[in-house]
């Protein structure tokens, strides 16, 4: 019978680290001889809807943009074209680890609604991915977490050191606070999965996270 993987997520704010996160967990787990792949959302240059998306959080899309549904709408999208591709790779893999997920269209969505999490937005996204797209669920969800200052701050370093344009979500302050607030919510709630809340201020320590991430 072949091996059925553990689909991991790593959720947070712009610029709180996740790539970094990502690429320690690989190397980590890899190093243990887990079997791991990793994938990232949106899939910019793979994926039409995604593409569209990077139109519209740059101002090439007009007033799409400022429509929350029709936003998160392209971000599912972009997710129900990967899911195939995400269920074979848990049959031969130990570890799917992926960058945003979708609790990602969750909290972006809810924060630019003013919504909370237990509002009727989230659920709208868990009706939308899950129920109507059958999107494989998350077995684990990791928050790394940090304060919306350094988070700006780090993507800000990135702008200025990787000629990296900063988006319409990335450069609004107070929707990265709200949105923070929500990624909290939906960890204490257990949205999807259980999730691991990572302080992404402090050194990164991943050996802590391994069982977790191997164990079933
Ligand atoms: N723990 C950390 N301490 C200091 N800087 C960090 C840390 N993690 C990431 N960075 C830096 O912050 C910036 C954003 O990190 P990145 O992993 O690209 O974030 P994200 O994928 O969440 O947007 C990068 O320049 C990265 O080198
Ligand atoms: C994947 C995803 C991202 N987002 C938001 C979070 C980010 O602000 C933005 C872009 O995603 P991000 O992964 O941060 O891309 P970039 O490499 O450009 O930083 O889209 C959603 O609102 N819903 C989603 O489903």
């Amino acid at each position: 019978m072949s091996a059925v993987g553990k689909l991991v997520v790593i959720e947070g704010l712009d610029g709180a680290g996740k790539r970094t996160l990502t690429k320690a967990l690989t190397d980590a787990l890899a190093a243990r001889g887990a079997r791991v792949t990793t994938g990232a959302f949106p899939r910019y240059g793979e994926d039409v809807h995604a593409d569209l998306v990077d139109d519209a959080l740059h101002g090439r899309l007009g007033d799409l943009t400022d429509s929350v549904h029709g936003m998160s709408v392209l971000y599912a999208l972009d997710r129900r074209g990967a899911a195939d591709r995400i269920r074979a790779d848990l049959d031969s893999y130990d570890v799917v680890l992926l960058d945003r997920y979708i609790a990602s269209n969750a909290a972006y969505g809810a924060a630019r609604l003013r919504q909370r999490a237990d509002g009727g937005f989230v659920e709208w996204v868990r009706a939308l991915e899950v129920d109507r797209f059958r999107l494989p669920l998350p077995d684990l969800q990791l928050l790394l977490r940090v304060p919306v200052e350094v988070a700006a701050d780090r993507a800000a370093h990135r702008e200025a050191t990787e000629d990296r344009d900063r988006d319409v979500y990335e450069s609004d302050g107070g929707l990265q606070q709200r949105c923070g607030a929500v990624y909290d919510e939906l960890a204490a709630a257990g949205w999807l999965s259980p999730w691991e809340v990572v302080d992404g201020t402090a050194d990164l320590r991943v050996e802590p996270l391994l069982e977790r991430l191997l164990t079933r």
